[in-house]
């Protein structure tokens, strides 16, 4: 029996599996080496070592400790990843509190609706935060450098529990939404580390490395970018969202920062391969690119290649159910044929495997499956939604009487000869044109064929008459090449049916918060056209 009186300061069970003890496990060894780099502006950026992360984390948790706050209690934090907001997200890690990232672009109903469905004990803003609107309820405060402001405590509360487990809630991300309503992913302290443990196998960065991270918080990408650099006991190199959008100052910051790793979605690259092409080939200190989220389009990844010809450039593939799945090197150079990048296998200690609409396992190479995951990183569930997590969160097809649980991603992929996978695109990408079954992929890659397209986008909308029309939209760098001409291109390379009916060239395609391509815009875009 453990007396109350040595029990974990932290209510850390020592033995679990947890984020923070991972995030921290360099801590003892290389107290002085630097945790986060932050750019401050033209020749200045702060370097945060690991003693002063964890020292700002034990500031923040000890003023939590003291709100009487339990595991299991939700905190949103609205914030960007800076030495602050990782500070604080170990902190709330480490006395069991699920964090929420949100980001302070974030559009206000999402944040009300997120904070309605979790009823949050807290509310945390980072200092340099400008939103005005705050919850009617719970604690309401601001962190920065010198510690936790709160306006307004919590409600009183007990605490219940006697320790965290590897179980418990770590954070929960809710998606974009962009299919339906926002879900709520909820992911364990042991699912997360079991995730980062595999990644870190790669052995993508050293701890010289400095980890450029370019999505926001909210998304977690930005967890696998701060697991992959705090986890190798390298840096973490948070690249302002203000900048990300202009290619100079963005090259400026991995320049300053001394970035060995750029981490983010294949939409990052696309204005500085248009317009800063040259400032991207000087820089020579860039080791690594990891991009997640979608289909790098292929035309631009060998533009990429070519300006950084030194980079190891890795498609990593997976859902954020998963955090992530597989982590693929691509080719350098890239085959002249390449179509489609492969995704391989499952990281250490996961497994991918695809199945036909019956549930029967696909080994044979060219015939398209869905992606089920085995992997100990499987998220606990969707928020308050144990519909859809049933959907998610299946027993295993080939081996249904075991009762073992896998995910069921909603991806479809392909077995290359070697058995690795290629995705070629959701099951419910899967449109019905003229009763033809279309993949909106495959039209886009052909697209990608026509000389000068860099980006494409194709979607189906409905002409008001029943019928379905389908569309594109491509970045295109030869104007005099008009939309006829791809279309004609189409024409003679595809079966009718799959011929988009509307081509537009446009400058750049929309984004969303999480940096994807924004199809909703697109066909909002197209329904005002009528
Ligand atoms: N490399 C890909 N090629 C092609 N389609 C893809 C790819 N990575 C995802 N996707 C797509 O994006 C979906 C997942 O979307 S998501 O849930 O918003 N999560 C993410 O996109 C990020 C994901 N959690 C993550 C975070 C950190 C590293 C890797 C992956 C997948 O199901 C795929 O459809």
């Amino acid at each position: 029996m453990t007396p109350d009186s040595i029990r974990a300061h932290h209510f850390t069970d020592p033995g679990a599996e947890t984020l923070h003890g991972f995030l921290l496990r360099h801590v003892e060894r290389i107290p002085d080496h630097p945790a986060v780099v932050e750019y401050l502006g033209p020749g200045r950026h702060s370097i945060t070592t690991y003693r002063q992360l964890n020292e700002r984390m034990q500031g923040y948790a000890a003023h939590l400790e003291e709100l009487g706050l339990d595991v299991g209690d939700r905190v949103i934090l609205e914030a960007d990843t800076s030495s602050e907001s990782i500070a604080m997200l170990l902190a709330c890690s480490s006395l069991g509190l699920v964090f929420i990232p949100v980001s302070p672009e974030a559009p206000e109903l999402r944040i009300q609706m997120i904070a309605q469905a979790t009823e949050p004990r807290l509310y945390l803003r980072s200092r340099t935060g400008i939103r005005e609107w705050t919850p009617s309820s719970g604690g309401l405060g601001t962190f920065g450098p010198d510690g936790l402001r709160l306006s307004r405590p919590p409600e009183a509360g007990r605490r219940r529990r006697r320790a965290l487990t590897g179980t418990d809630t770590a954070y929960m991300i809710f998606t974009s939404g962009s299919t339906g309503q926002p879900k709520g992913v909820v992911m364990s302290h042991q699912s997360v580390v079991a995730f980062y443990r595999g990644m870190l196998q790669y052995g993508i960065v050293d701890e010289t490395g400095r980890v450029a991270t370019t999505s926001p918080l909210q998304f977690d990408f930005s967890l696998l970018d701060i697991g992959l650099a705090l986890g190798s006991g390298a840096a973490v190199v948070p690249v302002p969202r203000a900048l990300l959008r202009w290619p100079r100052r963005f090259l400026q910051v991995l320049s300053e920062t001394g970035a060995t790793q750029v981490n983010g979605v294949p939409s990052i690259w696309r204005q500085v391969l248009r317009h800063e092409y040259d400032r991207l080939a000087a820089l020579t200190a860039v080791r690594g690119v990891l991009f997640c989220g979608e289909e790098f389009p292929v035309p631009e990844l060998r533009a990429l290649q070519e300006a950084q010809p030194q980079a190891c450039i890795v498609n990593c593939y997976g859902s954020t159910e998963s955090m992530a799945c597989s982590f693929t090197q691509v080719p350098n150079p890239l085959p002249v044929d390449t179509k489609v990048l492969s995704i391989g296998h499952a990281h250490p200690g996961a497994e991918m495997f695809i199945v036909d609409e019956q549930g029967i396992s696909l080994q044979e190479p060219g015939v398209p499956g869905e992606i089920h995951i085995r992997t100990p990183a499987l998220f606990s569930g969707y928020w308050a939604d144990s519909a859809s997590s049933r959907r998610s969160l299946v027993v295993d097809p080939e081996d249904p009487r075991s009762g073992r649980i896998v995910l069921r991603t909603g991806d479809l992929a392909y077995r290359g000869s070697g058995g690795e996978l290629y995705f070629c695109g959701r099951v419910d990408s899967q449109v019905q044109i003229r009763g033809n079954r279309v993949e909106l992929g495959e039209v886009e890659r052909r697209l990608l064929e026509f000389p000068g397209v860099s980006a494409a986008t194709a979607l189906v909308v409905d002409d008001g008459c029943g019928e379905v029309v389908l569309a594109a939209f491509v970045v295109h760098t030869n104007p005099e090449d008009g939309p006829d001409m791809i279309q004609k291109f189409c024409a003679r390379n595809l079966p009718a049916y799959m011929v988009p009916q509307f081509v537009e060239c446009v400058e750049s395609l929309p984004v969303t918060s999480n940096g994807k391509v924004d199809r909703a815009a697109l066909i909002a875009r197209l329904a005002l056209k009528d």
